[in-house]
């Protein structure tokens, strides 16, 4: 059996890769992600400008021995803009693709890096994270339709009509997956997606303390891990059904093979992992590999194609 894929007919060995905003905002994290066996690897979503982001704590990992999953409210920290275009420059492309995320506080910002990149024409794929803060008061960008499809009229035009991709937020009702795909397919050059990011403003209480565990947003924080894979499945099959011209990339939930084969049965092309990454570190890429490998053998699958978003329904 192969874990070899391709994504944007770009060579993968394998599907697997980092959610952007896990081990990725600084050079020395890149570089580990690079030398892992990730198959491909994505940059901290990122502002024009840097920043320091929130105070701390403000990521936790839940029932800490047998983390279930985690709660952050990081606050966009980031090396600002520069920063991560200069380590598109340097990045080894033939070792592994690379992905840049970015995410403006304002629409401008967002144009003025998508400009920015299109001029640098580089090799890194664009994933615009739609869980962007949006004009305080409104909805993230990714629950504001209406701005979504400005940002992606604007995006898609400033960017040349060179293929790029969404990072969406998790929806909950199948109108709103409706919805989000009617917009999103009137973009041919929206080559992808990636769903999930964290379930927004979830609130974790510690009973012995009688508090919240992160200091950001009176505890408030967006959730990862297992807590979210159903969640992740449902969005990822969601656009799979809806989006037939466009790739799905899995996130959520991924801990081990037996959740990257369940994102890739849904649909997912390739599947990114947070919260486990962040607890295991990049060695995790390995023991992932090793087990996805080993549940296609047991089935007989001799490829990904074999089972890609060959999801059963009764
Ligand atoms: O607080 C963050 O930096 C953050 N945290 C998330 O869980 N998702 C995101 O897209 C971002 Cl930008």
């Amino acid at each position: 059996s192969s874990l070899a894929t391709t994504f944007l007919d770009l060579p993968l060995a394998n599907p697997l890769m980092n959610a952007s905003g896990v081990w990725c905002s600084v050079a020395s994290q890149l570089e580990a992600l690079l030398e892992s066996e990730s198959g491909a690897m994505v940059t901290k979503s990122c502002t024009l400008d840097p920043r320091n982001g929130n105070p701390e704590p403000r990521y936790r990992v839940l029932d800490g021995n047998k983390p279930w999953g985690s709660i952050n409210s990081m606050g966009l920290p980031n090396e600002g803009f520069p920063y991560y275009l200069r380590y598109t420059e340097r990045h080894d492309y033939e070792t592994k693709p690379l992905f840049i995320s970015i995410s403006g506080l304002t629409l401008d910002d967002n144009l003025a890096m998508v400009d920015s990149l299109k001029d640098a024409v580089t090799p890194a794929i664009l994933e615009i994270n739609l869980s962007c803060p949006n004009v305080p008061g409104k909805a993230q960008l990714g629950y504001d339709f209406d701005a979504m499809d400005t940002l992606l009229a604007e995006v898609t035009s400033g960017y040349g009509q060179r293929q790029l991709g969404v990072k969406l937020p998790p929806y909950f009702d199948i109108a709103h997956f409706d919805e989000a795909a009617a917009i999103l397919n009137r973009y041919p050059s929206v080559a992808f997606v990636t769903c999930i990011n964290s379930i927004g403003n979830a609130l974790v209480i510690d009973i012995n303390t009688e508090s919240v565990i992160i200091k950001p947003k009176d505890g408030f924080g967006g959730l990862g891990g297992d807590y979210v894979l159903p969640t992740a499945l449902a969005n990822v099959n969601a656009f799979y059904r809806r989006c037939p011209e466009k790739a799905v990339i899995g996130c959520g939930g991924v801990k081990s093979g037996h959740e990257a084969f369940l994102h890739i049965l849904a649909g997912a092309t390739l599947v990114q992992m947070g919260t486990a990454l962040y607890e295991e570190g990049p060695g995790i890429f390995t023991r992932v590999k090793a087990e996805l490998l080993e549940i296609m053998k047991q089935k007989g699958y001799e490829n990904l194609a074999d089972f890609h978003g060959k999801l059963k329904t009764l």
